[in-house]
């Protein structure tokens, strides 16, 4: 598939492309897939690819079903460069979210969004995301999601921020303990059989962990070690350790990399951390407290409920180096999207929902019972509980953001009484949700 398109700029036209890459697709340099890729390397710091490199970007990209963005500007001057190379990039995918309901919505994934200084605040980020979004509620998609740069920049088209993931460093001298009885056994994974390993593992956290959304290709390849932080190329200091469960079944992983012998306490990384059980994520600490030589373990993909400083003998060996958003949420269809989640009780509320980008504002009546919601748009003049805007209900959706503080914020607005707390009640869950998935 490939579109081209102008768009009315300032001093010239501008050419929007459009392609899914495909296994087709051409990776010599210079190529429009080259040149895309080279365009988002610019906009993120990061150097050129190498050119061996791009078959296996065209092979990720393929598996994932991705559609390139690219904004070209046609009369460079002179000396810049070419205009085959785009000022502004994006691209999409699909892949699945858990929202807590019977099983993962549909979910369109939002990536890899740069505008060259040139071009910037000319409206070229909204055309592409405003085109993009339209495409994906036409195309019946519920949700859309992304994990941002900046908090800056996607509210304004709808999106709020749902989950959380906090960075720690865990200090794993003599005073690490974690309290109570192994399970299992934890073990250093053969290399050649993580991507197997990791996708299994990971299917089964998916299914259990609301918040969590579907992976790329990548991952598997990066906890093997199959592919470097920087390059598609084996890095061979990563060491991946699996754990199996007392019937022997492989329910956890955790892919890590010493920081090496010149950085003081000895640390080591955590690339991904995947437990498919409360027992195996405690196991994969204890493994990790294990390492021989090792002072401070650090990750920056904690659970915001993590379970291991209360199961630690010296809970002061967790260190909580900051918090970060993760998973930016974006309703696209609120009545699909409601009914795709789960509640943790019931009742009903009437919800004014406002959207600037008209894709699906409305007023909603959401009446919940064992669980299942059920959402019939009703007259605007109904008796509303809620006033909210359709970044607010995404902060809302995976019960990760407390009604009552987007209240005090004043993006919540309540009009009759109990409506936060029913809100509250069926939207918040006994636990965080929870997305290991960057993309
Ligand atoms: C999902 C991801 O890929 S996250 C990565 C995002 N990319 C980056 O951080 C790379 C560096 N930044 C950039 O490339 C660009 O500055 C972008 C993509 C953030 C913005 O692109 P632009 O084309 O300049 O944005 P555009 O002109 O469409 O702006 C749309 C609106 O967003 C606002 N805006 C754009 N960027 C920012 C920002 N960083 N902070 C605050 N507001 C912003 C504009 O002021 C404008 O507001 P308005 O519609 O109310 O007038």
């Amino acid at each position: 598939m490939s579109t081209q398109t102008t768009t009315p700029g300032t001093s010239t036209e501008l050419r929007l492309e459009k392609f899914q890459v495909t296994a087709e697709e051409d990776p010599s340099p210079g190529g429009r897939f080259a040149n895309w890729h080279y365009a988002v390397r610019v906009g993120f710091f990061e150097p050129r690819a190498d050119a061996e490199d791009y078959p296996a970007y065209v092979r990720a990209f393929t598996a994932d079903g991705r559609v390139l963005v690219g904004v070209h500007d046609d009369a460079p001057g002179a000396l810049s460069v070419d205009g085959s190379v785009p000022v502004a990039t994006y691209a999409s995918m699909r892949n699945t979210l858990n929202a807590g309901g019977l099983e993962p919505l549909p979910a369109h994934l939002i990536t890899s969004v740069t505008v060259r200084p040139s071009h910037r605040r000319r409206g070229l980020l909204r055309r592409m995301m405003t085109d993009d979004l339209q495409g994906a509620a036409a195309a019946g998609v519920p949700v859309a999601v992304l994990t941002a740069s900046e908090a800056t920049i996607y509210g304004r088209f709808g999106f709020g921020c749902a989950t959380f993931t906090t960075s720690v460093t865990v200090d794993v001298r003599e005073r690490f303990a974690i309290l109570g009885t192994p399970t299992g056994r934890t073990e250093l994974a053969e290399p050649d059989e993580v991507p197997a390993l990791s996708a299994e593992v990971f299917a089964r956290f998916h299914a259990r962990t609301r918040g969590s959304v579907g992976r790329q290709y990548s991952y598997a390849r990066r906890v093997s070690g199959q592919w470097g932080r920087e390059r598609p190329v084996e890095d061979k200091a990563v060491r991946t350790a699996v754990h199996y469960d007392d019937a022997g079944d492989a329910v956890g992983y955790v892919a890590y990399r010493f920081d090496g012998w010149s950085k003081e306490p000895y640390t080591v990384s955590v690339i991904d951390l995947v437990a498919g059980t409360e027992e195996s994520y405690l196991a994969l600490w204890r493994y990790l407290g294990a390492l021989d030589l090792i002072q401070e373990i650090t990750w920056d993909g904690a659970a915001v409920d993590d379970p291991l400083p209360w199961a630690l003998a010296d809970r002061r060996c967790y260190r909580v180096n900051g918090h970060e958003d993760v998973l930016w949420v974006r309703l696209l269809d609120v009545a699909k999207a409601l009914e795709g989640r789960g509640y943790r009780s019931s009742g009903r509320l009437v919800l004014e929902v406002s959207d600037a980008l008209g894709l699906a504002g409305g007023t909603y009546q959401l009446t919940v019972a064992g669980g299942r919601g059920r959402v019939e748009r009703v007259d605007s003049d109904s008796d509303v509980d809620v006033v909210l805007d359709i970044g607010a209900l995404g902060s809302l959706y995976l019960g990760g953001v407390s009604p009552a503080a987007l209240v005090g914020a004043g993006l919540v607005e309540p009009l009759t009484e109990g409506a936060i707390e029913l809100l509250n009640d069926l939207f918040r869950d006994a636990q965080n949700p929870y997305c290991i998935t960057h993309f």
